[in-house]
């Protein structure tokens, strides 16, 4: 057993672990904090977590390859950000000044703009340009506290691309200390000139194959929307992506209201995304079918739309995960700013905000149940603050409040 680190006199160190045994706090949050805290993390897993005392006499820092005198600090979880399109070339700035003129996003994408615009560029751009780019934004993700992310294909709209795009990821993966979860996202626009029913049978009878061969993707996603694709399209999509090996996930009532959220819920989506006009039948479906509701508060910032409302998935009992949906109609790749947005905006608490990155957002992503907790036995994937308590992560925005990131223990990120 090598001691991989300690990390030790945290202001606080907030656990996500819930019951009578959780925290100081027993089970009154479900964050389960310690204050005065420290964890000992052990071949790359939290061996212990609680009061600095005893666990530092049992876990000696100077043993610790790692040891980080957290004093003044809360240290968290890393984020898990369970929808995103990091994933991209090119550049779609000027779109951004569009929209502030009164564009609309459907019009930007009718005119050959938007996510047809990137996916020239990405068949465009060479392997190892796509890697790096990729690297880049991980690199961004990790020093604000994300040690896993859900990333998706979809920027190329043929077998070929998007299949270059798959094995990018999973080479960026092996590459880089964030874990980075793939998604196959054939059906995310219809491309240039082509009728969508029958680009759905390209996707469904020649990417989802080629995909299934390569094993290289673990979620099928679709873009369910009012010109997009319809919810037969999109179903026979799924279903051909399930037989795959490919567990479903659905961009369900982004711009307008089409069945994307009772489509999740029929199939049994791993998650239904953005949700931005999911009606409250819709969400009683969600709650009923156990599909986690991702909501994305930086894309209705970005669009100047009105936000998910958060609320009434949580008063239905829906276990909330939010994500940046970081691409290039959403550029942050902050999982705080997520957070700020979904408290300011969507009337979450910070500690809601919290469980919806990390353990709601690791159930978005059917990962094991310990990803996204500092529980003993989970991944040694730790941000420290340079923050007194959580409330910071919501609280600071425009802002990084993360200093130091651990991942499997080792300390991946100094700021
Ligand atoms: N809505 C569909 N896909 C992305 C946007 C992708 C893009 O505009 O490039 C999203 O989730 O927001
Ligand atoms: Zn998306």
């Amino acid at each position: 057993m090598t001691l991989t680190a300690v990390v030790h006199d945290a202001a606080e160190i907030v656990t996500l672990e819930s019951g009578e045994d959780a925290g100081d706090a027993g089970d009154e949050t479900e964050l389960g904090i310690y204050t005065d805290a420290a964890v000992a993390v052990e071949d790359g897993e939290v061996a212990r977590v609680g009061p600095t005392g005893p666990v530092t006499r049992e876990f000696p820092p100077e043993n610790a390859a790692h040891a980080v005198d957290a004093s003044g600090k809360s240290v968290i979880p890393g984020f898990v950000d369970p929808h995103t399109h990091a994933l991209f070339a090119g550049d779609r700035s000027d779109e951004f000044e569009a929209k502030l003129q009164g564009k609309t996003y459907q019009e930007i994408l009718e005119g050959g703009g938007g996510i047809l615009r990137t996916v020239r560029a990405t068949r465009e751009a060479g392997d190892e340009q796509l890697l790096d780019n990729l690297l880049g934004h991980l690199d961004t993700m990790l020093a604000h506290g994300t040690t896993t992310v859900e990333v998706k294909s979809g920027y190329g709209l043929d077998a070929e691309t998007e299949l270059r795009m798959l094995e990018v990821i999973d080479r960026a993966d092996d590459r880089h200390p964030v874990d980075v979860v793939p998604t196959f996202m054939g059906a995310h626009a219809v491309p240039e000139g082509r009728d969508a029913d029958e680009y759905v049978e390209e996707v469904v009878q020649d990417q989802i194959p080629e995909v299934e061969s390569q094993g290289i993707a673990e979620f099928c996603d679709v873009f369910c929307e009012e010109g997009v694709f319809d919810v037969d399209q999109s179903r026979r999509v799924l279903e051909a992506g399930k037989d795959a090996g490919m567990t479903p996930k659905v961009h369900a009532e982004e711009l307008a209201h089409i069945g994307g959220t009772q489509l999740a819920a029929e199939i049994g989506a791993a998650s239904a995304d953005h949700l931005l006009h999911s009606t409250e039948e819709d969400i009683a479906a969600l709650v009923e079918a156990d599909v986690v509701p991702v909501l994305l508060p930086g894309t209705a910032f970005g669009l100047g739309a009105a936000y998910a409302d958060a609320r009434a998935f949580l008063d239905a009992g829906g276990d909330v995960a939010i994500a940046t949906d970081f691409n290039p109609n959403c550029y942050s790749q902050s999982m705080g700013f997520a957070a700020s947005l979904s408290c300011v905006e969507m009337g979450m608490t910070p500690a809601e905000a919290l469980v919806a990155s990390t353990t709601n957002a690791a159930a978005a992503l059917d990962l094991p149940e310990n990803v996204g907790t500092l529980r003993e036995g989970a991944p040694g994937d730790v941000a420290i603050l340079d923050a007194p308590t959580h409330v910071h992560v919501p609280y600071n925005f425009g802002v990084n409040a993360v200093g130091t990131v651990l991942k499997d223990g080792e300390v991946v990120y100094r700021g």
